[in-house]
């Protein structure tokens, strides 16, 4: 890989870790400091009489006043802890006692102790890093393999695409159907298909790529008139689940629909072919218009697409040809089997291709002659062989795995061992490296700003710099450690007191949170001088135009910190407008480097180019989603690195990871931070505790700050009780040692302000607008029904019994009482 690695550089350190510093007794308010140094010298008073034996007086102090700093700092937590379980277990008043006591004082600790790096052992697979396994071959072409050679051409010159990879060269001829007669392998006629390949393998390619040829080849019928084209209504639907990996798939869709008719008239040879999209957050009405006139080819996000099936009449289905499932294992995870088992009954009753196109002529033959659906997953989970089962009609499987055949049925069901099964659920790319970080939760925060430092810092300047992607399991935390990146070690007035955030310190008017609108930083002092010299009049129109753009350089999609500089700090989640969102995606993708912050909504089929790193900070809430996040890297064949956190108390998800044969390779803590070590010294913990104090300070600077960091706090301990319960012995909040997950949010203390849950938008879909778990981007809507219809859905639906999962990727606080709530009542009840 180039330069910039985020453990290549990561050479064990000549001895042992650093000699220790002494816990000194700093930090907190005056009053428990003196506290604490009266309570040293009455221990050294009694200590001093048989003085033979004792330590020196000036470590016996140091170590009494930490101890004594050790206990009020346990009280604070034990004190959070036990508001905390109070309010788990659905006791009213404990949020108000929290709040409480959440105005006393914070007492500063320092994140290395003694007791540090006792970490369990556990045995983990590690594999040598292998051949690239999603590379393109190099042994056949797209013309050979049966496509258009004006769109080979095309491809080439648009998407520097030459040869196919393995799933493309295996399901390419089977998807340009049986008049192609590319291959042994071809059924007579066409099938449904279950398609089955790792991550950045080019999956879109190979469903996208026989789709276009075939409605190119049919141009010249005589018999689809071109005026009639448009109009046939939507012979392809692709069903993606989110809305960014839709209008993914539209570009590369749009692309390759750009093929010219002849290099001289620059006309479009598929002007036809019109494509389209409908996904939440776009303006329906809109998306109404443009079904009205016509989409060929209509990519869109479950909800949206059946809330036009339902609503649009102007959208016309019955030629429909071809269905794609893109990303299969998803669209269900995010609760979405519901609209799924909806919108192919829609689809079911509609489609009477025979009828109504087909007849009386054969202009159609190289399209599907019954609907052709196609399902594509990374992984083959219990619940894609379920939707497999309930949406596709003798399909047939094929894997990207060279070794395995083309196979009719569907995967698995021959499969008798959970090995077998296993084994065939998890792949991920061979040259893929694996690691894993066990960090303790207070060292998690520099831990991981010593690792992008260490990532950033090139030694060589014309290696190029990384780019990476930080996946965390809430809005909240991707929003804190946005800011935190983007702002610490920029605030320019002086820390305010220990209490003094709560407390009568704090001087508001010391806070120059909208003076930035005065002058704006980037006025240069010449643009200053000019601006005297200029008339009133003049000087208020200049102000206006220098503040508008000091809000737009605020607004701007990437942020450079004083942390990391220059390097571009980018988020992404579900909760963000969706413009901004699009916005972001392609500003990261256009980037050379940077840093991306996301949740899981990043995690599934993106392909962010050149993604060198992934830091998994927070676990997956479910297991494939660890093949999806490391997926963003090491695409077609690219090298990669991926890391994982876990707390000590994590440890036994390793054995899952190998249990599936996922490789990981261990990294230490120690290893990390060393590279914070100035140089000729092997003290990495003064620079560490430097950090975490600025980013302490940084919280403690403004109100919003602080709230921010609490607000990412409790979505962070509210997301870990979402684990499923095959994961609960691993990932249970009782785990959790809340004064140090504090710290991991720059926090001094847990804080204890149960937040309140956010007001939502009452939708069309009952009180929330969206059932729990569900992304609130895609599920636009949630029909009604009555119960009556539910039940008689329910008795004819009878192979999907699909699990519904709380999703967290997209967990905000507000989401915590939907989610947590029927917890606490269960609770309660077993009480
Ligand atoms: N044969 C090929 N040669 C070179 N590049 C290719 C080839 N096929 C696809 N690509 C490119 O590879 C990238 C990844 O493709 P794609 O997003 O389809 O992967 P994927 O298998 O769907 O991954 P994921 O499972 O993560 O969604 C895209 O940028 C695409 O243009």
């Amino acid at each position: 890989m180039d330069g910039g690695g985020l453990v290549l550089n990561f050479a064990a350190p000549s001895g042992d870790a650093a000699p220790m510093r002494m816990a000194k007794p700093k930090g907190g308010r005056w009053k428990d400091r003196a506290k604490a140094v009266k309570s040293v010298k009455r221990k050294i008073a009694v200590a001093s009489r048989p003085a033979s034996s004792a330590p020196s007086a000036s470590s016996s102090s140091s170590a009494a006043a930490s101890e004594a700093i050790v206990t009020a700092r346990e009280q604070a937590q034990a004190r959070a802890h036990n508001a905390f379980e109070d309010f788990m277990a659905g006791d009213p008043s404990a949020s108000k006692e929290a709040k409480l006591m959440h105005g006393k004082s914070q007492v500063q600790s320092s994140i290395f102790s003694p007791e540090d790096n006792k970490i369990e052992k556990v045995k983990t697979l590690q594999r040598p890093i292998g051949k690239p396994s999603n590379a393109p071959l190099n042994t056949s072409t797209f013309t050979g393999i049966g496509l258009d050679a004006d769109l080979v051409k095309h491809m080439e010159g648009k998407l520097r695409v030459t040869m196919p990879t393995v799933i493309q060269q295996k399901a390419i001829p089977v998807l340009l159907g049986p008049t192609r007669k590319v291959g042994d392998d071809i059924p007579k006629t066409d099938t449904d298909v279950i398609i089955q390949a790792e991550t950045g393998s080019g999956k879109t390619l190979t469903y996208l790529l026989p789709i276009v040829n075939r409605l190119i080849e049919s141009e010249s019928s005589p018999a689809l008139d071109l005026e009639s084209k448009r109009s046939i209504g939507t012979l392809a639907i692709i069903m993606t689940p989110t809305r960014e990996l839709a209008k993914q798939i539209l570009q590369v869709l749009e692309t390759l629909l750009s093929m010219p008719a002849s290099s001289t008239t620059g006309k479009k040879r598929s002007h036809w072919i019109v494509p389209g999209i409908v996904i939440g957050g776009d303006k329906k009405k809109s998306e109404k218009a443009r079904l009205r006139k016509g989409v060929n080819i209509l990519v869109g996000t479950p909800g949206r697409l059946l809330d036009h099936l339902q609503n649009t009449k102007a959208f016309e289905v019955q030629s429909l040809r071809w269905l794609v499932l893109d990303e299969a294992d998803r669209l269900l995870e995010l609760g979405f089997e519901e609209s799924m088992t909806a919108i192919l009954k829609i689809l079911d009753a509609r489609v009477k291709i025979a009828a109504s196109v087909t007849s009386g002529n054969d202009t159609t033959k190289v399209w599907p002659q019954k609907r052709q659906t196609v399902l594509c997953s990374a992984t083959l989970s219990d619940e894609v062989q379920r939707l497999a089962g309930s949406s596709l009609v003798d399909p047939i499987y094929i894997s990207a795995k060279k070794e395995v055949a083309i196979t009719k049925g569907i995967p698995g069901e021959e499969l008798v061992t959970k090995e077998e099964k296993q084994a065939q659920q998890f792949s991920t790319p061979e040259q893929l490296k694996q690691l894993y970080v066990v960090a303790q939760a207070k060292l998690r925060l520099v831990t991981l700003t010593a690792m992008l430092k260490n990532a950033f810092a090139l030694k060589d300047k014309k290696a190029k710099a990384p780019k990476l992607v930080v996946f965390l399991s809430s809005c909240d935390s991707v929003d804190f450690h946005h800011g935190l990146f983007a702002n610490a070690g920029k605030e320019t007035k002086k820390e305010p007191s220990q209490d003094g955030f709560f407390g009568q310190n704090y001087n508001e008017d010391e806070d120059d949170e909208g003076k930035a609108d005065e002058i704006p930083d980037f006025v240069s002092a010449a643009n200053r001088i000019d601006a005297k010299s200029i008339t009133d009049e003049m000087y208020k129109a200049k102000r206006e135009t220098e503040r508008a753009n000091a809000r737009k350089a605020r607004a701007q999609l990437s942020l450079m910190g004083a942390i990391l500089p220059d390097v571009p700090l980018f988020r992404l989640h579900g909760n963000l407008a969706q413009g901004l969102r699009t916005d972001t995606y392609f500003e990261f993708c256009k980037a050379p480097s940077g840093v991306l912050f996301a949740t899981d909504v990043a995690a599934r089929g993106l392909d962010l180019p050149d993604v060198s790193h992934i830091i998994q900070y927070d676990p997956p809430s479910d297991l494939k989603d660890y093949v999806h996040r490391v997926g963003r890297t090491a695409r077609l064949g690219r090298d990669g690195e991926a890391v994982l956190f876990l707390l000590p108390s994590e440890i036994k998800y390793l054995e899952l990871l190998t249990a599936q044969g996922l490789p990981t390779q261990e990294v230490t803590v120690t290893n990390i931070l060393m590279k914070l070590a100035p140089p000729k010294s092997t003290d990495y913990q003064q620079p560490a505790t430097d950090i975490q104090n600025s980013f302490e300070r940084y919280n403690l600077h403004t109100p919003e700050n602080m709230a921010i960091a609490r607000g990412a706090f409790w979505a962070f301990v509210k997301s870990y009780a979402t684990h499923p319960s095959a994961e609960k012995h691993i990932f249970h909040i009782k785990n959790l040692h809340l004064g140090h997950i504090a710290k991991s949010f720059a926090l001094r203390e847990a804080p204890s302000d149960i937040p309140q849950p956010k007001k939502k938008k009452v939708g069309a879909g009952g009180k929330n607008g969206h059932r729990p778990g569900v992304d609130p981007d895609d599920e636009t809507r949630v029909v009604r029904k009555s119960q009556k219809e539910r039940e008689k859905e329910e008795r004819a639906k009878p192979k999907i019994v699909l699990k519904r999962k709380n999703d967290m990727s997209e967990f905000a606080v507000g989401d915590y009482k939907s989610l947590v709530g029927p917890m606490l009542k269960r609770k309660k009840k077993t009480k």
